[in-house]
């Protein structure tokens, strides 16, 4: 998978190259290019943004210059490309989206700050390719490089090779609908708190049903949500016997 970042601030995406994602770009598994918006100015202050029509705070970014920087990134790889544009006021991004993004050749991240970009960039985009304005959730950053960090690590650690265990994204909060329940490892007792004692029976047929009504009420008690959107079927009669 390629992907590109269009950003002001390309320090901001320095942890793509750290730890499990930096792996995967020296194993090639991943290609990444982080790119300057203002390299694609012409003036003497590399002006990105200007004043909103219609009034109103803050400044939003001019579209030519993101016209620009967008064509010629796109033109440098023929793999088809998603672009992805994080704001507060997209659709929420979930492991479902991760696992879609997964499945891409390439995806290509416009990093807005300030108001935003000017729309019409994303509606010329739309016009040709398969354009996302995503969040991670109902909070606004400062600007949409964090976002990146968040939906690249998510989707990078399902791409084959990049986890060591794949079985990890398998068994991941979300695959079954549900949020994961706790974990422990050693010491078996820690500061007078025990390690729940089937995880030590060996009785692996206890051990997940327990895994799973951990998992249940968890998830019942943090996101009743993710309970109510579960298909019919995905509740078995020991699950609702809990
Ligand atoms: N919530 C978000 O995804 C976001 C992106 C940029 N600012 O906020």
């Amino acid at each position: 998978m390629r992907i590109d970042v269009v950003t002001i601030f390309p320090g901001y995406l320095a942890p793509l190259r750290e730890a499990l994602l930096g792996r995967a770009v020296g194993t090639g598994l991943l290609d990444i290019a982080v790119h300057d918006l203002r390299d694609w100015t012409h003036d003497v202050h590399q002006a990105v943004d200007d004043a909103p029509y219609g009034g109103g705070p803050g400044m939003v970014m001019r579209p030519h210059v993101w016209g620009e920087a967008l064509d010629d990134v796109l033109a440098a790889d023929p793999r088809p490309a998603r672009l992805v544009v994080p704001t507060p006021a997209g659709r929420p991004f979930t492991q479902a989206a991760a696992h879609a993004y997964a499945a891409q050749e390439r995806l290509v991240f416009a990093c807005g700050r300030y108001e935003g970009i000017d729309q019409r960039v994303v509606d010329h985009y739309a016009a040709s390719m398969p354009v996302d304005e995503i969040s991670i959730g109902d909070y606004v950053l400062v600007g949409g490089e964090v976002a990146v960090l968040v939906v690249v690590e998510a989707v990078a650690r399902l791409l084959p090779g990049v986890l060591g265990n794949p079985r990890s994204a398998a068994e991941d909060s979300f695959s079954d609908g549900l949020l994961e329940g706790p974990a422990y490892t050693r010491p078996e007792v820690w500061r007078g708190h025990a390690v729940p004692e089937v995880l030590r029976s060996g009785n692996h047929g206890a051990i997940a049903r327990w895994r799973r009504d951990r998992a249940l009420e968890r998830t019942a008690e943090r996101r009743p949500d993710l309970i109510a959107a579960l298909p019919p079927d995905a509740l078995d009669e020991a699950d609702r016997a809990l």
